[in-house]
């Protein structure tokens, strides 16, 4: 794609935090705007590697705030964007949706719109403008013991998170629809990796045992996510954004199913191993908490669209991954 600007929104997030020095270091002749509200889940400290670079800028704003928005694009002569920004905790869309109507749909709306309107009176007719919407699998409701979601799946989404997500989807859809923007939109599973807010899964089961707390499993641990390292993860968006077919929507996951309980033992285990207690084992900490509302019980993926057409396989080992994470919370808990 080009060299004009490509809008990052959400870029000191998670996921985005780990896209952006993936992305520079892969096309070094990127320029990378990243506009981030930086609200208590984004942390500049994760975007250290790319800060100095000249390819890359950083813009404090909110994607609600329309004159922003269109300035940015103005200004920068945004010729695609990747929309990451999103409030993600399922939990805390249960406590305070509001947050997730404003930002996740709102804030997509926005950015839609400054997007049809700058890229047709652009500059330059003859450049292709992409708009990549980040989402989620949890767009398509919960899955009993068996069965995968694909593409064709129905959505159903459950908590007010996902179905905030799932109106900005179709938001997106829309828009290339009615306007014929040139859109892609990645659904994926639940990533873990370096760089994640502490309020996820993997991080409070680390940090809550070394802090030798209780360790808290949402119900009896049954239920089931598809974990993928988020490097897998980049490199599936890399290739959507380059060569997903305009309209299309593209679901990413690891093939890696696991119950809750089995996995907070997995990175007990570990930790015993990493960093052993003066006495037992990490999992004698694991403890039962009361369940989320409307818990999905399973997400699980047939990825075989992005294998078939972009030539796309996690290529990361769950063991490995969860090694090489697990080192990386030891490192920012101990230091903390
Ligand atoms: C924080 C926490 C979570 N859980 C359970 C709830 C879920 O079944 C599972 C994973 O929880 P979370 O880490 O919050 O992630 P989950 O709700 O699956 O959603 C994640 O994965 C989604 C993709 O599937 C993303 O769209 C979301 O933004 C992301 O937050 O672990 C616990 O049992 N104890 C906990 O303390």
């Amino acid at each position: 794609m080009s060299k004009k600007g490509i809008l990052i929104t959400g870029g000191a997030g998670f996921i985005g935090s780990n896209f952006i020095p993936y992305l520079l270091n892969k096309y070094p002749d990127y320029h990378i705007i990243n506009l981030d509200k930086l609200t208590y889940a984004g942390d500049l400290s994760n975007l250290k590697e790319v800060e100095d670079l000249q390819q890359y800028e950083f813009i404090q704003g909110d994607i609600c705030d329309e004159q922003l928005v269109g300035d940015v694009f103005k200004q920068h002569s945004i010729s695609s964007v990747i929309h990451f920004a999103a409030e993600s905790h399922v939990d805390n869309s249960i406590h305070s949706p509001n947050s997730f109507i404003k930002t996740n749909i709102e804030g997509t709306f926005v950015l839609l719109e400054a997007a049809r309107k700058y890229w047709s009176n652009s500059r330059y007719p003859n450049q292709r403008n992409r708009f990549h919407h980040i989402s989620t699998d949890e767009v398509y409701g919960s899955l009993g013991e068996t069965g995968l979601f694909s593409e064709n799946s129905p959505y159903a989404p459950n908590s007010p998170y996902s179905a905030s997500k799932a109106a900005s989807d179709l938001l997106v859809r829309s828009y290339h629809k009615t306007y014929g923007l040139d859109t892609v939109i990645s659904n994926c599973s639940n990533n873990y990796g370096p760089k994640q807010h502490d309020e996820k899964l993997i991080p409070t089961v680390i940090r809550k045992a070394i802090e030798d707390k209780p360790i808290p499993i949402y119900g009896d641990g049954s239920n089931v996510r598809d974990w993928i390292y988020v490097l897998d993860h980049c490199k599936a968006l890399d290739l959507v954004f380059h060569k997903g077919q305009t309209g299309e929507s593209y679901v990413i996951g690891g093939n890696n199913e696991y119950a809750n309980l089995y996995l907070a033992k997995t990175i007990c285990e570990l930790l015993d191993q990493l960093s052993p207690k003066e006495k037992g084992s990490y999992t004698d900490q694991i403890s039962f908490v009361k369940d989320r509302l409307g818990h999905d019980f399973r997400y699980g993926l047939d990825i075989s669209k992005m294998n078939r057409t972009l030539a796309w396989n996690p290529e990361e080992d769950f063991i490995g991954g969860l090694t090489k994470t697990v080192k990386w919370y030891l490192r920012k808990y101990e230091k903390a």
